[in-house]
């Protein structure tokens, strides 16, 4: 079995007196692409807040390649290679989009210790795979909501993370937007096999079309995990949703 890269064991999360995360197990191995689904409110963004090291969980451990990393926080995950992004784009106001997507090719030469005329490549590659490269030299104001939404996975995508993490990066999108998405991260999949991802998406055929395995979380606990068509027939997880506006199908509906 491959080693895990990011491991959480046990995580707890209390807000006072809210549970947000009650003892989630979660582990991602090399290439493993892991959907987080679930309810509003179940915890989901608050695992990958606890994950990338936003918050500290207040119980559990998680561990990056075998050593605690718990006292860890945002900036030095980062630096290992753990990246995130977030639902509303985190762009800096004052730069362009191409200057945004470099913020993260030059954090992935402290990752990889790589050289400078691989941050311009990363830079290039990544506002041309997300559909940016037209609006590189708009202000983050300037450009399309779905542009600003594309360049916050571009950014994240220059880093060529070791651990991607994304927080609902179709929230907002048209379903063109969407199919755009799903082709630009499968094409990244291809030319990075090994990344470890976690998506966190309320769009099920959108989660279920990249990534073959879901946990699924509802009331800050696991409800459920393993292959994805299996866990959107289970009755649990149909049962927590229920009320929800929200379509579980299987892959082939995508489209
Ligand atoms: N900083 C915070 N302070 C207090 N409570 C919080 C905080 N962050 C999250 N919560 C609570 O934790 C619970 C889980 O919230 P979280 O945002 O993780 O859910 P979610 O599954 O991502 O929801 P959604 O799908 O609506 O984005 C909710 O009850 C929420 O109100």
């Amino acid at each position: 079995m491959t080693a895990d890269l990011l491991d959480g064991s046990a995580v707890g999360m209390r807000f006072g007196g809210v549970h947000a995360l009650r003892e989630v197990d979660v582990a991602l191995q090399p290439g493993r692409r892991l959907g987080l689904i679930g309810p509003n409110g179940s915890g989901k963004t608050t695992l990958l807040n606890v994950l990338s090291g936003v918050y500290r969980a207040t119980s559990g451990a998680i561990h990056f390649r075998g050593r605690s990393i718990d006292r860890l926080g945002p900036g030095a995950r980062a630096r290992l290679g753990i990246v995130r992004t977030f639902q509303h784009p985190q762009l800096a106001a004052s730069l362009t989009i191409a200057e945004n997507v470099r913020l993260g090719a030059a954090l992935g030469r402290r990752v990889h210790g790589s050289s400078a005329a691989e941050e311009t490549a990363r830079v290039d590659a990544a506002l041309e795979l997300f559909g940016c490269a037209a609006y590189g030299e708009g202000l983050p104001d300037e450009v399309p909501y779905g542009v600003r939404k594309m360049a916050e996975v571009a950014r994240a995508a220059a880093v060529e993370p070791v651990v991607l993490l994304l927080d609902e990066p179709a929230a907002g999108l048209s379903r063109e937007e969407r199919s755009e998405l799903i082709e630009a991260i499968e094409r990244y999949y291809r030319e990075h096999p090994q990344t470890a991802l976690c998506l966190v998406e309320h769009d099920v055929p959108l989660v279920t079309a990249l990534c073959p395995e879901l946990l699924v979380l509802a009331a800050g606990q696991a409800l459920a995990s393993g292959p994805a068509q299996e866990v959107v027939r289970d009755e649990q997880v149909r049962v927590a949703y229920l009320g929800e506006n929200v379509e579980l199908k299987d892959t082939e509906e995508v489209g």
